[in-house]
């Protein structure tokens, strides 16, 4: 009888990032990690929480650590969530069935992609934990409306409206790669839209750089008709000013920081250097929650000690699911959870509420 060879043990995000780089085609890898043009708002991102420095509290009399956060009422495990991605289908073939499979079994909350291969009702159907549905407003309001009805009938209990992409950047990677999303097929729940309609120059009103699957002129009327059609939590989606945070905040919608992981507007700034003034003008308000860069337990404790009620990740957890599927979404998740509590026990922090801008400081 044979047995199955060990699998190679992966300890950090890192770990999970290098077997996805062996495992997919260089086109996906390639649309997986990069960035706008020069790509230096993605390196930003990564150095801004490099830039910081912890400052441990000592003889605190804490023992163990409790990482739990509640977001709109539901209790979870761990304040670290899972950013929207798109077509997880060509990262594995079981998308984002795996995904948030994996996903529940650490018990993380997924958001999940206008642009899933799955459609929202399979995802729902696989869904055996808390999951919100991002959402990029259709030109269509009537398709808009029944695309975020159809996630509240498969179970998703937020709305996550993406405002920061009213183009897609421009992507050097993909372009020279002549990679076009989806390379496999429509995005299930965008089926009857069609996709390359705008790469026809001669409507003057697009000039081609729009894509017809998301609507560049959305506004703030359209979040708060989201609300009542939707009857779900609103929030914002790539937020990084204060005075749009305090907006969303004053209109009850949620603020999620993002620049889109680097791969809209390059040389925009990195969310975690605006966390303090955004905390500051929400004033606990809304929840505030961040994404970008985010690779280790210490960063996720910098983002909550600065502000941020919760963090999301996006390319990490694709790392997982690459390499492993569902299993590697949990396992990249448990990797960066208990970074998360060793963080908080050596910090000297016993809970999240503990976690205090005090703790941290410029590097240098
Ligand atoms: C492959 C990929 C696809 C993405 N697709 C979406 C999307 O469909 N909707 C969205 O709002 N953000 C999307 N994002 C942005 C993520 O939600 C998130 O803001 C970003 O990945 C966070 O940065 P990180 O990858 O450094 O963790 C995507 C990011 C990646 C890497
Ligand atoms: C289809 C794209 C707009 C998905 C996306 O947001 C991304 O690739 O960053």
């Amino acid at each position: 009888m044979t047995t199955a060879p060990p699998r190679p043990q992966r300890i950090t995000l890192a770990d999970f990032h290098e077997a996805a780089r062996a495992v997919l085609p260089a086109d996906a890898y390639d649309y997986l990690e990069g960035g706008a043009a020069d790509e230096r708002t993605v390196r930003w991102n990564a150095e801004a929480y490099e830039r910081l420095a912890l400052l441990p509290r000592v003889l605190t009399g804490t023992s163990g650590v409790d990482t739990r956060r509640t977001l709109y009422g539901t209790e979870l495990p761990s304040p670290v969530l899972l950013a929207p991605t798109a077509s997880h289908g060509l990262f594995h073939p079981e998308a984002e069935a795996a995904t948030v499979r994996g996903a529940a079994a650490a018990g993380a909350l997924t958001t999940v992609s206008t642009f899933s291969t799955l459609t929202l009702e399979e995802i729902g159907a696989a869904a055996t934990g808390p999951w919100w549905f991002q959402l990029y407003v259709q030109r269509d309001r009537a398709l808009t409306a029944d695309l975020v009805g159809r996630a509240r009938a498969a179970g998703a209990s937020a709305c996550v409206v993406t405002v920061d992409t009213p183009v897609t950047g421009l992507r050097e990677r993909d372009l020279r790669n002549g990679f076009a999303l989806p390379s496999h097929g429509t995005p299930a729940n965008l089926a009857g839209v069609d996709g390359a309609a705008d790469r026809d120059n001669s409507d003057p009103a697009h000039r081609g750089i729009h894509d017809p699957r998301i609507d560049p002129a959305v506004g703030w009327s359209d979040l708060e008709w989201l609300r009542t059609v939707s009857g779900l939590p609103v929030l914002a989606k790539g937020v990084v000013r204060p005075d749009d945070a305090r907006r969303a905040a004053d209109a009850g919608i949620g603020v999620w920081m993002s620049n889109h992981g680097g791969r809209n507007l390059d040389t925009a700034i990195a969310p975690l250097t605006m966390l303090p003034a955004v905390a500051d003008a929400v004033a606990g308000r809304v929840p505030v929650l961040v994404d970008g860069g985010i690779r280790r337990g210490t960063d996720v404790v910098k983002a909550l000690a600065l502000g941020a009620d919760a963090v999301a990740i996006g390319r990490p957890y694709v790392w997982g699911l690459a390499a492993d599927g569902a299993e590697g979404v949990t396992a990249a998740l448990r990797a960066l959870h208990r970074e998360t509590e060793l963080a908080l026990a050596l910090l000297g922090a016993p809970d999240l509420a503990s976690l205090t801008p005090d703790l941290v400081r410029p590097a240098r």
